[in-house]
């Protein structure tokens, strides 16, 4: 009879919605949630299974837990998941959504991103721009030798580098020229932490569209003022550069035949063809830049330097590497970065523990699809669960562990082609700054661990503890006492 009935349904109402939890009238499960969303998710995924539903006020978000049914969304479905969930915070922040990141798949969102990867970041102006890269990273090297004997913070330390890389590479100039520049690197952290911070908030907004006009929570007020200062720092940088009327760096024919980012895109700028580009894109562009490429990249470095620390083997092995390729003799350069097979394995390992985006940027479905022989309506949220997969007993050995040797062993890379290693996320929305991202985790993490021996203060002890977030944190930041490791202090100048 049961089965009967169950077929019934089936010819009548066609498949059904993933299972979930009961809901409330109107909140849905919103009270039941708790902030570590991603923790969360892992655990009703235990009760529910491999796909589950979880109604969040209006809208419905469906949870993906396994490599099989990611594989069905970022490849065999790709298109139909290819939107972006935009809510009002991301929207605020990102000029309506004309960026990449929070763009739905459009012609906006196509044009962009195809020019950020294969004009900003072509492998050509990828490896003209290294000197950049390194320079910036040799003068962090000479602030922490600056530093020895105290407390440094990690994540300060890495995210004022990235600063000064990324805005090298945009418009040429470095945050620590002038007194005016350093206030910019320093301006741009507080903007950046509080754009996570507010990315990482629960909208009453987005789930309550009929709430949207109040902002209860201030959230949308709050990041527009975040967006306000940002364009205020574009526009004057823009400004500069129009005036100087030049394309050259300030380097001059130190770097020639580089282009930066804003020389590329600025012979885009109103231009008769479709590779034309409004102003307002380009300002959407380099928002993408200095919000996804600083506070992900920082965060990783922090993570990394935490698990290496805590790990004696992998310290000594990382050492013994760089000791090898490098030498004590010798400073890093980006050269050597293909050649730290065991480095690379460790920031494999570490986005495997830690990926800083654990739930990836979440998707909308663009119309009704199946997935796992469940129905997703049009509009539906979708979170791929990354933190969850990479730490899932059935695909890993031993899975809390730290251990880079599987990455030494089982050759996974990180373009999202093996659905259960995906930490920059996968198919066409993958992370666009992943080439970049990889460079200069290393170049950091290496330069860092080659010129220094790092200790904890006394008393002090590792915490592994996380906060949920845009990014995932550290909830207590790693903060280290360097020493000096090489002999010849002019390696530190
Ligand atoms: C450790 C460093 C980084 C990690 C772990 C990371 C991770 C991610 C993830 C998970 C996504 C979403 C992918 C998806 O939805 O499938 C993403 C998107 C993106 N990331 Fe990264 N990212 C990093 C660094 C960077 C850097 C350095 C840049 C640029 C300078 C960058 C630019 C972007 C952009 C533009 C997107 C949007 C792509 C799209 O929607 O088409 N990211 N990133």
């Amino acid at each position: 009879m049961g089965i009967l009935w169950y077929k019934f349904k089936l010819s009548h109402n066609g498949p059904s919605l993933p299972p979930g939890p009961c809901s409330l009238p109107i909140v849905g499960y919103l009270p039941f949630l708790g902030s570590e969303l991603h923790t969360e998710f892992t655990n009703m995924a235990h009760t529910y299974g491999p796909i589950f539903k979880c109604q969040l006020g209006s809208k419905l978000c469906v949870v993906i837990n396994t490599p099989e049914l990611v594989k069905v969304v970022t490849r065999d479905q790709d298109e139909a998941f290819s939107d972006r969930d935009q809510t009002t915070a991301a929207l605020s922040i990102t000029y309506g959504g004309q960026d990449i990141v929070v763009s739905n798949n459009n012609e906006n969102w196509r044009k962009l991103r195809k020019i950020f990867v294969h004009e900003m970041l072509s492998n050509k102006n990828l490896e003209a721009s290294g000197s950049f890269r390194s320079n910036e990273v040799r003068k962090t090297i000479k602030t922490v030798f600056g530093q020895i004997g105290t407390t440094v913070n990690i994540r300060n330390i890495a995210f004022a580098t990235l600063t000064n890389v990324l805005t090298r590479m945009v418009w040429g100039n470095t945050s620590d020229k002038g007194e005016g520049n350093r206030n910019l690197g320093d301006e741009l952290d507080i903007l950046s932490s509080n754009i996570s911070r507010l990315f990482g908030r629960v909208n009453l907004s987005d789930l309550f569209p009929s709430l949207a006009r109040f902002d209860i929570q201030g959230i949308e007020r709050d990041m527009k003022k975040q967006h306000n200062k940002l364009d205020q720092i574009f526009n004057s940088i823009i400004k500069d550069r129009i005036e100087s009327n030049t394309k050259e760096t300030p380097d001059d024919g130190e770097h020639e035949g580089k282009k930066d980012f804003l020389q590329i895109l600025f012979s885009l700028l109103d231009q008769k063809d479709t590779t034309s580009l409004s102003m307002t894109q380009i300002k959407a562009l380099l928002t993408d830049v200095m919000i996804a490429g600083t506070e992900t990249t920082a965060t990783t470095v922090e993570w990394a330097m935490a698990s290496v620390m805590h790990n004696d083997n992998v310290m000594k092995r990382v050492k013994e590497e760089l000791a090898e390729v490098v030498g004590l003799d010798n400073i890093v350069e980006e050269s050597h970065v293909p050649k730290l097979k065991y480095l690379n394995a460790t920031v494999k390992e570490t986005l495997r523990l830690y990926p800083v985006s654990p739930l990836l940027v979440p998707r909308r479905a663009r119309k009704a699809c199946m997935v796992g022989g469940y129905t997703i309506p049009k509009k539906c949220t979708i979170f791929l669960n990354v933190s969850s997969i990479h730490r899932d007993p059935r695909y890993w050995d031993n899975p809390l562990e730290f251990n880079p040797e599987r990455f030494l062993i089982n050759k996974l890379d990180t373009k999202g082609n093996d659905f259960k290693y995906f930490p920059f996320g996968s198919g066409r929305r993958i992370c666009a700054g992943v080439s970049l991202a990889e460079k200069m985790l290393i170049l950091i993490l290496a330069s860092l661990l080659h010129s220094f021996e790092w200790t904890l203060p006394k008393g002090e002890e590792h915490d592994f503890t996380e906060t949920f977030g845009a990014v995932l944190k550290k909830t207590n930041p790693l903060v280290a006492i360097p020493s000096q490791r090489l002999s010849d202090v002019r390696l530190y100048m």
